[in-house]
């Protein structure tokens, strides 16, 4: 391959590159499990699968299941960690590919350069390996799957040629939208109409790994405390909420004190909002609508003594309620059924407050499921918001006179957040639009102020909601019946 030939091609879109035309079943693989030739082999395994339409949490078990147990506990890790970063930068990755290779190659081989070229692309600060190590170790890795060792020479040249231009290709690849902000073009569209002035510390943000946020047990521990249990263990954190620390690193939670035994969860600063926003008290009624796989449960159940619905239409992800509650020693009346048809489920005593965390697009959440964005159809957003519309429809009659519904998604688009809110005041009279956080979106340390400035200094409870800002994007909305 020339620079001339490569000039030649111009550079695709990554959704459905040609390179991932099928994908193939592939023979043996000879490396050893702890080589990043292994690891890339997998993540490409992986990468692939999301570009099929699976979830990447459920690809990087069929990679971990595809190898024997022992190799695969010593690969998890970098595998995971390389198609994490791919899929954050797929976009870039691709162009990269379609600017270097004249002819798509197959689709593995497509793969795993778009995992080595990701790794190639990081800054010598981030950067998890050697470049030469890099290169030699896709050439390993594709050399290592016989059907495949033919490309050998390809991978050599093209990631070759890449670092000998490396930045003027990283610079021209920005000119192109969809390589630049690594998203498909109509989010990018869509998080620019939404989000006219900020559009970009948006998109940038989601392409930054999210920080590891626990929430403390306020039945078992304090902030303070926890945080005192944490230096004692040499575990860098800060304060984070009203019952939020941010560690300053992520750790597995095995070796986080207290986790196994249910003093603390991992969730999110923004998800945190929701309990306290419930605000749910002693002998209250209240039904979680939407409830795998707990962590609200769970939080709902910290802050009191409630009687609590845990409703689910998944029974697969229903079952991780109950492992959650246990861990935490709380209990809950875990049922199964549709939100939106409560004759399946509903015994026909009303609640005082309803947590209707509904399905959604996620698109707050990109940070910590870069896959979310590949896997999304423009067409969804007004599936998910006529569906969110029907469960709300539903929810609002078993709601007490006087008692309350918080509404939530885990959304940055107003279709499925402000859109939503309005739609449902003006169709309930008996509802009261209440304080509550609004639309949060996930920000940039350098907008932290502007943002710390625009959100609630308390919540109904009279607590703090914390200074702090580096959450996921959610939606919140509160309604009291009349
Ligand atoms: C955003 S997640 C909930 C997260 C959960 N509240 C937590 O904090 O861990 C939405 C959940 O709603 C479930 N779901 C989707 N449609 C539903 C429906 N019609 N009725 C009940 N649950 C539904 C999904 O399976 C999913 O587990």
């Amino acid at each position: 391959m020339t620079q001339k030939s490569a000039a030649r091609r111009q550079p695709k879109q990554p959704a459905a590159p040609k390179h991932a035309a099928r994908q193939a079943r592939l023979s043996a693989l000879h490396l050893v499990p702890e080589s990043l030739g292994f690891a890339l082999d997998g993540a490409a395994q992986a990468v692939g699968a999301v570009r099929y339409g699976t979830a990447l949490p459920a690809a990087l078990a069929a990679v971990n299941a595809s190898s024997n147990a022992a190799h695969a506990a010593m690969s998890r890790g970098a595998v995971q960690d390389i198609a994490y970063r791919t899929l954050r930068r797929l976009a870039t990755a691709d162009w990269l590919v379609a600017k270097l290779v004249r002819k798509a190659p197959a689709a593995h081989v497509g793969n795993v350069l778009s995992c080595a070229l990701t790794l190639l692309s990081d800054d010598a600060d981030t950067a998890a390996y050697a470049p030469f190590t890099v290169v030699d170790q896709a050439v390993e890795a594709i050399g290592a799957r016989r059907e495949f060792a033919f490309a050998k020479g390809l991978v050599n040249a093209v990631l070759r040629n890449f670092l000998r231009e490396r930045d003027a290709l990283l610079n021209e690849s920005r000119v192109d939208r969809v390589a630049r902000w690594n998203y498909p073009a109509w989010w990018i569209d869509a998080v620019e109409h939404a989000w006219p002035d900020r559009w970009q510390d948006i998109l940038e943000s989601g392409n930054r790994q999210g920080p590891l946020t626990l929430r403390v047990n306020a039945r078992r521990s304090t902030v303070a405390a926890y945080l005192e249990t944490l230096r004692a263990h040499q575990i860098d954190a800060r304060e984070a909420g009203v019952h939020a620390v941010r560690l300053a690193t992520p750790t597995p939670v095995e070796r986080i004190p207290g986790f196994a035994d249910g003093v603390v969860s991992v969730q999110d600063a923004g998800a945190q909002l929701a309990a306290q926003w419930l605000g749910a008290r002693d002998g209250m009624r209240v039904l979680d609508a939407c409830a795998a796989p707990g962590g609200k449960t769970g939080h709902v159940l910290e802050l009191a003594d409630v009687d609590l619905v845990a409703l689910e239409s998944d029974a697969s992800r229903a079952a991780r309620i109950g492992e959650n509650l246990a861990r935490l020693g709380l209990k809950a009346d875990v049922r199964i059924g549709d939100a939106g048809d409560p004759s399946q489920w509903h015994d026909g005593a009303a609640f005082d407050r309803i947590l209707a965390d509904v399905p959604c697009s996620a698109s707050g959440i990109v940070r910590r499921h870069p896959d979310i964005r590949w896997l999304r159809r423009e067409s969804d957003i007004a599936a998910l918001a006529a569906e969110q519309r029907r469960i709300l429809a539903a929810l609002w009659p078993l709601v007490k006179p006087g008692g309350e519904l918080l509404y939530v998604t885990c959304s940055i688009f107003p279709e499925e957040g402000e859109l939503q809110a309005q739609w449902f005041g003006g169709a309930h009279e008996d509802a009261v639009r209440l304080d509550a956080p609004g639309q949060l979106v996930p920000v940039l340390a350098r907008e932290a102020a502007t943002a710390a400035a625009e959100r609630p200094s308390a919540t109904p409870l009279g607590q703090r909601t914390g200074s702090d800002t580096d959450h996921d994007g959610f939606f919140y909305a509160r309604f009291q019946k009349r």
